[in-house]
């Protein structure tokens, strides 16, 4: 039974598992921890685990018989696929120096993946790599994952990371378990099918060593009764840091697991008192019931987060709205967002009481000029500012999209605005108008700010501001990010080729851990000072790793942008600023062709290039430090924007 339901949320993080110990009678397991229980799935051994191929040659394979818990016919194909993950035995230890137990750790986890396979499990938890070496463990899974169908493997890896300052810089290194997570994936060359599950403690390590975490493939977490604390009622329930931790997997599609024994036999009986004849005796439901408890506390998921949850981590590439004309549903969707309008029309109001003083406000008209005035929804805040404030306003409307210009000239006769507005089907780079203008509006940014040529577009229409006109936004800026993003890098790597690795994405990050505070990169400032100022533009970029995160992966960079409007007001998305329910703009992804690992403590140096052709305007990156990796996008050769 699913934890609760959250409203527009149908992530997998509403099942929750328990883990089980042996049992050759699988339908009882399933009957005790479903129906009586309540779980959604159990997470159960397949092989009796005293199983030992060395040792059971004779009787078991001489019958051709191994010993896994009933056959498969014991549950449906759907029992097996939706309510049992697959426990791979857990004495394996395929690096040990024993070679017997070596082999037999070899057979028995290529034997129980192989008939997790047949069962068409959705999943098999592997146990954690023993000792610091794991490399034939790896070696194996990954031979696995190279014939697997659609299994996962979950590496079972204990949330532990000794704190940096107890301890001395080698013992950090070998004891995070982070670690041997990312040399087990690496040696498996980051499989889309390996994930983890997350063995938590009760005692958890800083929030920026968690964090690491939400950018890499957890896909459960299994929490021990030991974890649980004791409430006044004698209950279990968790501290706070804990509590904290598990909304963040709910938030994460991380399910939860609950395994070891009853410590709160209190609560068991309790529940045992008031609970009806089929949930008796589930020693465990206390915990389920806790665990319930706190997800069904979490506030529901804002509007906005629901229309952009199947968004969630899905590269798009960006808009090129100078290049291509926009189609309706763009503008549909652009138009929906208030907020941004909204700043839009702050801005102009600013504008015009700055531009004319009361006692001028009769007499005085100001050309306002709409450049990409798209279906017009800037012309609407401009002229909403005008009456606002009590200023006359003539407006332009400029917009190179003819498809746009059709709607334009329809919402001008329905609004009855003909004296008002004028409307000019043209590019701005190459309109010739017949007169300046006092406020040049423009809306040409991209999730990075620069990169739908707003600088390109304004250079073009600046000819036609006057010397003193106002352009609003008035200048903005982009702003970068390490992150760790698995589940993107993956998505990039699928495709194959180069020219996928070296473009950038629009995305709504999700599944990602930002590791340093993002940085400014490139500002461009309107009117331009100097008409010969160039649209180049070169930033290094100094990110430090807080020690306490201790190592982290890097699979690219998140990128925002910051506008400022007009003085005060501003609108934008880069997180600790953002503009809030505004959603015109998800961020932007700057791939690694290779991800590159950085220690705690640590400073990663990137190197970032705007640079501009005659046809096109395209971005440059590459990481110096520490260590050097290849240029992306030379000449720009796998990703550009068209002029
Ligand atoms: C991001 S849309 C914004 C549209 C509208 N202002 C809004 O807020 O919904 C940018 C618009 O600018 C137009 N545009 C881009 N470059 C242009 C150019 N050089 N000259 C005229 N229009 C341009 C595009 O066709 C598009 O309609």
């Amino acid at each position: 039974m699913p934890l609760g339901e959250r409203s527009g949320d149908k992530s997998e993080s509403r099942y929750c598992g328990v883990e089980t110990d042996f049992n050759d009678d699988m339908p009882h397991v399933l009957h005790f921890n479903l129906y009586s229980g309540s779980f959604d799935f159990v997470v159960a051994p397949l092989m009796d685990p005293s199983y030992r191929p060395s040792l059971m040659q004779k009787d078991v394979l001489g019958s051709g018989v191994l010993p896994f818990a009933g056959s498969d016919l014991v549950l449906s194909p759907s029992q097996w696929s939706s309510h049992v993950v697959g426990k791979i035995s857990s004495w394996i230890d395929l690096d040990s120096e024993d070679e017997t137990l070596r082999i037999d750790s070899e057979t028995t986890l290529k034997q129980e993946v192989a008939w997790a396979s047949h069962l068409s499990l959705q999943a098999c938890l592997l146990p954690a790599p023993k000792g610091t070496s794991c490399a034939n463990y790896a070696r194996c899974v990954n031979q696995i994952l190279q014939g697997a169908n659609n299994i996962q493997l979950w590496l079972r890896i204990p949330l532990v990371k000794p704190d940096v300052d107890s301890m001395d810089e080698k013992s950090v290194t070998l004891d995070d378990s982070w670690e041997s997570w990312n040399s087990f994936r690496l040696l498996c060359e980051h499989h889309s099918q390996l994930s983890v599950a997350l063995d938590i403690l009760s005692t958890l390590p800083s929030t920026n060593s968690l964090g690491r975490w939400f950018g890499e493939p957890v896909r459960a977490a299994i929490l021990n009764t030991d974890c649980f604390l004791t409430n006044s009622h004698g209950c279990p329930c968790l501290s706070k840091r804990h509590q904290r931790l598990i909304s963040g997997f709910f938030n994460h599609s991380i399910q939860i697991i609950i395994s070891g024994n009853s410590v709160h036999p209190k609560a068991s009986m309790d529940a045992n008192e008031t609970s009806d004849i089929n949930s008796q005796r589930h020693p465990l439901r206390p915990y389920l019931d806790y665990v319930g408890y706190l997800y069904q506390r979490m506030d529901p998921l804002p509007e906005q987060e629901r229309f952009e949850l199947g968004y969630r981590d899905f590269l798009q590439s960006p808009l090129q709205p100078l290049m291509d004309n926009l189609e309706a549903q763009t503008y549909e969707t652009f138009e929906k967002d208030a907020v941004k309008y909204v700043q839009y029309q702050r801005a102009v109001s600013k504008a015009l009481l700055d531009r004319v003083p009361d006692e001028e406000a009769s007499a005085k008209i100001i050309v306002l000029m709409v450049v990409g005035a798209g279906r017009g929804p800037l012309v609407r805040a401009s002229l909403q500012a005008a009456e606002e404030t009590g200023r006359r306003l003539k407006v332009y409307a400029v917009e190179k999209n003819p498809n746009a210009v059709v709607t334009l000239h329809a919402l001008v006769k329905l609004e009855g605005w003909e004296d008002i507005v004028t409307i000019v089907s043209s590019d701005m780079r190459h309109w010739n108008a017949t007169e300046k203008a006092d406020i040049l509006v423009s809306e040409l940014l991209g999730s990075f700010g620069d990169n739908e040529l707003s600088p390109e577009c304004l250079d073009g229409a600046q000819r036609f501001l006057k010397q003193d006109g106002i352009s609003i936004p008035s200048s903005y800026t982009s702003f970068l990010q390490p992150v760790t993003a698995s589940k993107l890098y993956n998505d990039v790597k699928a495709h194959k080729d180069l020219v996928h690795f070296e473009t950038a994405y629009v995305v709504k990050l999700h599944n990602v851990a930002r590791l340093s505070p993002s940085q400014p990169v490139f500002t461009f400032t309107h009117p331009k000072r100097s008409e010969n100022e160039s649209n180049q533009r070169y930033k290094k970029l100094s990110f430090e790793i807080p020690s306490d995160t201790g190592s982290a992966m890097i699979h690219g960079f998140a990128g925002y942008f910051d506008a400022t409007l007009y003085k005060d007001v501003h609108l934008g998305i880069e997180p600790s600023t953002a503009t809030p329910n505004m959603f015109s703009w998800f961020s932007i992804f700057f791939p690694l062709r290779a991800p590159i690992c950085v220690g705690p403590g640590s400073t990663l140096e990137v190197h970032f290039w705007r640079c501009c052709g005659s046809t096109k305007v395209w971005y440059e990156w590459g990481v110096t430090s520490p260590s050097s990796s290849p240029i992306h996008n030379s000449n720009g050769r796998s990703y550009w924007v068209g002029l």
